[in-house]
């Protein structure tokens, strides 16, 4: 099937088009993935804030359970400690990643919407974690461009996850490349938006999707040439590439 008619055939919304997003190609087994892995194990907190920001407008931008999941276990299997999250909105991976870091790790975290970051902080504070966070508002170029001005700061994050504005990706590689520490991992997300970077050009693509495409596709080709890093690219969620720094 085309991607054409794809899109015609989904008029009705999907779990990748809305609620959750994924590019898996059935709401069915996406829904049994949910039922035999993550449900049963996620964390009672992470549900509660899924709950309390169902209804809120936007609240297709925080990454499927999933992808929390996945992330969580990373971070684990890692024993990261110190890290970054450029793109917060309520907090879903912020929550994903402060559960899974040891009781004295940190994350450095960035929104320009503080607004958003404290619909979800009640339940952050509930779940005991909010003391490993240091949230910053504001947009995320100048916090970073000030972070590198100390040489005390270079390569010390051990896991930096880039969620945020897509046409400015390219500009966080520059400066989070020297943030994060050789043999630690920079994640990007969305990094196969919804699926639109194999479209074709005349595809009937909704128009954020359209507009930040070229970007995306602009990050994975300079990502897959980038020599300071090795790149896993996974369809988990809406696409992500992890980054581990070689040199
Ligand atoms: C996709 S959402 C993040 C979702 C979040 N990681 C989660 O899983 O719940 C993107 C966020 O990036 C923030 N954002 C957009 N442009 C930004 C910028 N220039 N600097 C910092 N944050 C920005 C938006 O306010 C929004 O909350």
């Amino acid at each position: 099937m085309t991607f054409k008619e794809e899109q015609q055939q989904n008029q009705a919304p999907s779990h990748r088009q809305l609620r959750d997003k994924s590019l898996l190609q059935s709401d069915a087994l996406y829904q049994y993935i949910l039922e035999t892995s993550v449900y049963p194990r996620e964390h009672e907190s992470l549900k509660e804030l899924r709950e309390l920001t169902e209804k809120h407008p936007w609240n297709l931008l925080a990454i499927p359970p999933d992808e929390g999941q996945f992330i969580g276990m990373l971070l684990k299997l890692m024993n990261a400690k110190n890290t970054m999250e450029i793109g917060v909105y309520t907090g879903y991976s912020l929550l994903s990643t402060a559960l899974a870091l040891p009781s004295d790790g940190k994350i450095l975290a960035m929104d320009v919407n503080r607004e958003y970051y404290e619909l979800g902080l009640p339940v952050i504070q509930k779940a005991g974690v909010a003391h490993k966070i240091d949230f910053r508002e504001g947009p995320a170029l100048p916090l970073l461009d000030e972070l590198i001005k100390d040489e005390k700061n270079k390569g010390t994050f051990d896991f930096i996850f880039v969620d945020a504005d897509k046409d400015n990706y390219l500009n966080y590689h520059k400066r989070v490349i020297e943030l994060v520490k050789v043999g630690g991992m920079i994640a990007y997300d969305n990094t196969l938006w919804h699926g639109s970077v194999v479209a074709p050009p005349d595809a009937p693509l909704l128009d954020y999707v359209k507009y930040y495409r070229d970007f995306v596709m602009e990050l994975n080709k300079i990502l897959a040439l980038d020599s300071r890093v090795e790149i896993c690219q996974l369809s988990v969620g809406d696409g992500i590439t992890l980054c581990r720094r070689v040199i």
